[in-house]
């Protein structure tokens, strides 16, 4: 499903050039669950940007469902992000001004979705995270644990074919923190893909493998039995 070879990312201030990925190959098969570790500034978020077609790498290789998306622009980037790919951040990100309900019909409208249609899956993936109570609540009324679930219908209503989480447990007590990773084992073993960045070993436990990077490069990997 994805295939990155010999990545590269370089970031350039007047003064210094930092390399944050340094020809870094990997690979995910459909249907995995992958963590990805290592420590602070080793390119984790790098990574996961560029995964996520949110940013693009300065060399190398990115083939998403055997097509080459590295030198993809902006455009086709975002074209191909919002009908296979869902995010889930650390700070949830969701948006203080919409409701429960209109924040995770967003990523309908943005592909065009009937009105009539999404209702319908709004109130299905609601329903789903255990949320539908909380739909015409706003953030700031929710728990984290609450708006961690409301960001995980978001970023499952359209069927990505991947979700990629950044942290998804690191503004939350032990206890939501089992509920989303619980929740995105049910998801992966419906058969979503999922790519997740960790600092928590006890939440990478619950993924098939471990990627470890260093300096840019991955330095190790486990399979989890
Ligand atoms: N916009 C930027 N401009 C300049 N340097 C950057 C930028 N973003 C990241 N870097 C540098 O690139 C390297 C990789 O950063 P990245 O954020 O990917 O690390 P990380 O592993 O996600 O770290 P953390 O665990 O602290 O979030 C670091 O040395 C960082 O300082």
């Amino acid at each position: 499903m994805i295939k990155i070879t010999n990545l590269e990312k370089f970031y350039r201030t007047e003064e210094v050039e930092t390399i944050a990925l340094n020809k870094l190959s990997m690979e995910v098969k459909k249907g995995e669950f992958v963590a990805i570790m290592g420590p602070s500034g080793c390119g984790k978020s790098t990574l996961l940007n560029i995964l996520g077609l949110l940013d693009d790498p300065d060399a190398g290789s990115y083939l998403f469902n055997d097509i080459e998306v590295a030198d993809f622009n902006e455009r086709k980037r975002a074209d191909l992000r919002k009908h296979n790919i869902g995010f889930v951040f650390q700070s949830f990100n969701l948006i203080d001004e919409l409701t429960v309900f209109e924040n995770v019909e967003l990523p309908l409208i943005y592909t065009g979705v009937a009105a009539a249609d999404r209702v319908k899956k709004v109130e299905a993936v609601l329903d789903k995270m255990q949320i539908m109570h909380r739909r015409n609540h706003y953030p700031q009324q929710l728990s984290g644990g609450q708006q961690q679930r409301v960001a995980i219908a978001r970023a499952v209503v359209n069927t990505p074919k991947i979700i990629l989480a950044d942290e998804p447990t690191g503004n939350l007590d032990s206890s939501n923190g089992n509920d989303v990773m619980e929740l995105l084992t049910d998801l992966n073993e419906q058969g979503t893909t999922i790519i997740m960045v960790t600092h928590s070993e006890h939440d990478a436990r619950y993924s098939h493998r471990i990627i470890r990077l260093l300096d840019g490069q991955t330095v190790v990997e486990n399979i989890m039995i």
